[in-house]
């Protein structure tokens, strides 16, 4: 008898290898009666609705009108049994991609070759985020769970998360789950490494899983269930090869489009079906125009860095994307939104994509993790690079020597990177895309092997270099914002802001490339005049993630708030959460949130967004 999560895994995992090959049910038949071979969960025998019902949610919005309205014209085409005549899609098996699902590619066949490979994916200080204060809101909420098996996710994704060495859910992961599983809109806020990939990819692939979806009505035409979007191409690809990997033999089939790669190969992928489509919102704009991609039957939409897709410069992609061509409105579909970051007044432009949603706030929403120790130095514009070349000195003789020295805490961290992967990363984030040309060519002048990704370089250089600073081939990696959000890179011990960004949201995300799940990290900053604009916001930060503000610095973010931060946080940044919690949402016209009523503002209402960044600096980072 199992003892533990971990126990009955194993034990699944021995059954499913002992189970003879001819007893595995695909994907379109699991909610099929069962013939000879029981299926490994009873709760797999049901729709969709037994997900909810499983939940002990009860909530109008969901048990009633939600599900029984449009979303059951989604199953309603199922069962027509038999494969299609012709072209790719699921529930074929005969012609489409099904007809490849045993030479699924092994996604963790890489991973057993990682010479830096853990034992477990706990994370040194994974107990760090125990004490963490969340705060959820909106009606009903479903209650947290505490260990992944307590979810019912299925044996093939239990499997994939025993693969993954995921020995317990994160925060967001025990809150979030139990609310997408329970078909609930969402919009999710925590830090930077807390495993939010993983908490929207979750539900989805289980969804897709139980559900029963009618064929797709047209050949040679992708028509997904899931879409996740996210702002970089990078980004993109990792959430696709993290998906892969929890969907791995589930049956669920997941594709990338992005920008900046050859599309023929793309087509040909989507042509072979796609369960969920991974996108940037360029590319999937450009398929949907050549109408190779039909949003029609979209069950779930996740928006990953959400705060970043719905601010200035992706908006309108993301309206056309969402409102404007065949994607089912919020409440048919079922719509998450994730970030580390959530600015109001993005919160309130995301009522437009959302139906009776739970907020949930891991942390407190913007800040960064604890985990990171992050110094700012006051650096003279042209004292830079001798800065920098003097901190990457000191780094190379693993802190011993140099006369830059944070003190023994910064060598204690720089040694168990040092010792625990034996290569540690440094990523340096600059402003401009000009400027991470230069800096990186300065460095390799001077000795120190780095390579640089912006929006100016191909996307084969892009790849190319990115690969070759997650390798160690070159640890030293010069960045723009496009590296500044969700990339996850294990072995990334430092982060230097070589250019401190206008945006403290960028400052977050961007030393949010270390300290990631569990582990410690480094951050430095090289703050100067220039920079006096997000002094407050700054040392506010510091200050709330236990860090030691300088005193100089303590002194500018005074100057500052005399004078008026440019910060678009402004005062508001630590005073909430929820912007719905706040008495001039209230005014703002939209009143009966609580009551369930529709709160979809549209452009240019009373409560839609009406407050651009103003100068933002960010540049380049659209895909
Ligand atoms: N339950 C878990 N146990 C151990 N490790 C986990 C768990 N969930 C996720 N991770 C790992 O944590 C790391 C960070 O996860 P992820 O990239 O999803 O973070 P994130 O919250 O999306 O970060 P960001 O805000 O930067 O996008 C990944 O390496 C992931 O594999």
């Amino acid at each position: 008898m199992p003892t533990s999560w971990a126990d009955s895994v194993s034990a699944a995992e021995n059954l499913a290898a002992a189970r003879p090959r001819s007893s595995y049910v695909p994907p379109h038949l699991r909610n099929k009666p069962p013939s000879t071979d029981p299926p490994a969960h009873a709760s797999y025998a049901g729709p969709a609705a037994s997900v909810q019902d499983q939940s002990g949610y009860g909530g109008p919005n969901v048990g009633g009108s939600r599900w029984s309205g449009p979303r059951n014209d989604f199953r309603s085409g199922y069962g027509g049994g038999g494969g299609r005549g012709s072209g790719g899609g699921w529930n074929n098996r005969t012609g489409g991609w099904d007809r490849g699902r045993d030479r699924e590619a092994n996604p963790f066949a890489d991973d057993d070759a990682e010479p830096f490979v853990e034992p477990e994916n706990s994370g040194i200080n994974f107990d760090a985020y125990e004490d963490i204060p969340v705060e959820t809101s909106g009606d009903n909420v479903p209650p947290p769970v505490n260990t992944f098996a307590e979810i019912d996710l299925g044996e093939a994704v239990n499997l994939n998360i025993r693969r993954c060495k995921y020995v317990k859910p994160t925060p967001v992961q025990k809150h979030a789950i139990p609310i997408a599983l329970a078909g609930r809109d969402l919009m999710a806020c925590a830090q930077t490494g807390s495993g939010k990939t993983a908490a929207f990819c979750f539900p989805i692939i289980s969804g897709i899983m139980r559900g029963q979806f009618p064929r797709p009505p047209r050949p040679r035409v992708a028509f997904p269930l899931a879409l996740i979007l996210s702002p970089t191409r990078e980004l993109s690809c990792q959430i696709h090869d993290e998906a892969k990997k929890f969907a791995y033999q589930t049956g669920v089939r997941v594709v990338v489009a992005y920008g900046g790669a050859p599309i023929n190969q793309q087509l040909r992928e989507l042509e072979r079906g796609a369960h969920i489509l991974v996108a940037t919102p360029g590319r999937l704009v450009d398929l949907l125009e050549r109408a190779r991609v039909s949003l029609q039957m979209i069950r779930y939409l996740a928006l990953d860095e959400a705060d970043r897709m719905l601010d200035m410069g992706f908006e309108p992609q993301i309206r056309k994307i969402v409102q404007q061509m065949d994607m089912p409105p919020p409440g048919v579909r079922q719509t998450m939104l994730f970030s580390a970051t959530f600015p109001k007044e993005i919160q309130r432009l995301a009522l437009d994509f959302l139906s009776s949603y739970i907020f949930l706030a891991v942390g407190r929403v913007g800040s960064s993790t604890d985990l990171i120790v992050q110094r700012v130095e006051y650096v003279q514009e042209t004292d830079k690079r001798s800065h920098l070349m003097d901190l990457l000195h000191a780094q190379r003789a693993n802190g011993s020597h140099g006369k830059w020295n944070y003190q023994k805490l910064l060598v204690e961290i720089l040694m168990t990177v040092v010792f625990n992967y034996q290569q540690a990363l440094t990523l340096v984030f600059v402003e401009t895309k000009k400027g991470a040309d230069s800096l990186e060519h300065w460095l390799c002048m001077n000795g120190f092997p780095a390579t640089a990704i912006h929006g100016d370089r191909t996307q084969q250089e892009r790849e190319y270099a990115l690969r070759s600073f997650k390798t160690g081939n070159t640890p030293i990696l010069v960045a723009t914002d496009v590296a500044a959000r969700g990339l996850d890179i294990p072995h990334v011990a430092h982060v230097v802001n070589f250019d401190i960004p206008n945006d403290i949201d960028d400052y977050v995300h961007r030393i949010g490339r270390t300290g990631r799940a569990g582990k410690s990290g480094l951050a430095t900053a090289f703050f100067n005049e220039n920079n006096s604009s997000v002094a407050r916001s700054l040392a506010d930060l510091m200050q709330e993630a236990n860090q030691e503000v300088p005193a100089w610095l303590s002194r500018y973010a005074a100057r500052s708030s005399h004078g008026g931060s440019k910060n678009r946080r402004g005062g508001n940044r630590f005073g909430g959460r929820d912007f719905r919690k706040d008495s001039s949402f209230n005014r703002g016209g939209v009143t009966d949130y609580y009551g369930g009523a529709n709160m979809s503002s549209g452009y240019g209402a009373p409560g839609g967004y009406a407050a651009p960044y103003g100068d933002t600096g960010v540049t380049s980072a659209w895909d």
